[in-house]
């Protein structure tokens, strides 16, 4: 049984492509970028110094939500959802699939070589959208982050020879710009580890149209990219602490998990 309609461009999304010369699908009103020196207004630990940081960003507490494809990151988000002063930002997938009515997750898929380069960049630019939006709540908790993104899909296309050389440089260029000239504060990443193969059989589940093609072996190289950059971390640093829940286990179990965990994972907001 698949638990999600396999429409990567259906009634919705064609209208909103139709949509497309209305306006930008990215919120550029919600960012409001200030030099951090000329406020005076340091991060803890000076993190953000000389670089643009989003107005009144201190006050509040960011957590990623990392694991591999299926893992379960959705689904923990909506448990904390039903919290109170908990605010939550999910993948922006949609967009993804369907970008002024192309799909580049599903190109990407289909033939990687030619669109690794073009999904990878608009994921970045939506991720950073993500990251640079006014939050609402005291704490954030949001699906995975721009350095995810880098750090773990651009880098396995790269290694894994099914993207160019010049694509990998390209969008690293891009990666480092925004991390040196803008402050992406996170003070929390919570990992949700999981077996490739519970991945694999929860993603059949799930039945996302342009994930029917992924074979174990994909989820396995994802799989030890996050490990040795969260777990080993053999790999590059860490913009946060990082906290690890076991999750191969059912729902049930799960919930209890991250009922659990939730003080430790709401202390990032005392930090
Ligand atoms: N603990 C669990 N046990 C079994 N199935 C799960 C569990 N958590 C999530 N699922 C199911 O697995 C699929 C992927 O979960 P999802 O939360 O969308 O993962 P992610 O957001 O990490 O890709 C969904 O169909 C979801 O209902
Ligand atoms: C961040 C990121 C994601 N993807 C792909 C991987 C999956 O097919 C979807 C995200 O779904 P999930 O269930 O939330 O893991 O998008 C990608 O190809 N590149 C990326 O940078």
């Amino acid at each position: 049984l698949c638990a999600e309609a396999p429409s990567p461009l259906g009634a919705a999304a064609r209208h909103q492509g139709t949509a497309r010369h209305r306006g930008t699908a990215l919120r550029a009103g919600s960012v409001r970028l200030i030099q951090s020196r000329a406020r005076g207004g340091m991060r803890r630990g000076d993190v953000s110094a000389g670089k643009l940081v989003r107005n009144g960003v201190d006050k509040k507490a960011v957590i990623c939500i990392e694991g591999n494809i299926a893992s379960g990151k959705t689904t923990c988000l909506e448990y904390f959802s039903k919290t109170s002063n908990i605010e939550v930002l999910t993948e922006p997938v949609a967009k993804w699939r369907n970008v002024r009515g192309h799909n580049p997750l599903g190109l990407m898929y289909q033939d990687p070589e030619r669109w690794g380069i073009t999904l990878q960049t608009y994921v970045q630019l939506t991720m950073l959208d993500r990251h640079l939006s006014s939050i609402s709540a005291p704490v954030r908790m949001m699906e995975r982050s721009l350095f995810s993104a880098k750090y773990i899909f651009v880098e396995n296309l790269f290694r894994s020879g099914k993207m160019p050389e010049v694509d990998y440089a390209v969008l690293s260029e891009w990666f480092d710009w925004i991390t040196t000239n803008i402050s992406i504060p996170v003070d929390l990443i919570v990992y949700l580890q999981t077996s490739p193969q519970t991945c694999h059989d929860r993603l059949k589940q799930r039945c996302r149209e342009e994930e029917k093609v992924i074979p174990l072996e994909y989820l396995e190289s994802i799989h030890k990219l996050y490990e040795d950059w969260l777990i080993k971390r053999t790999y590059v640093s860490l913009p946060a602490p990082v906290l690890v829940i076991p999750a191969d286990h059912d729902l049930q179990k799960m919930l209890h998990h991250y009922e659990e965990n939730r003080d430790k994972i709401l202390a990032a907001s005392y930090l």
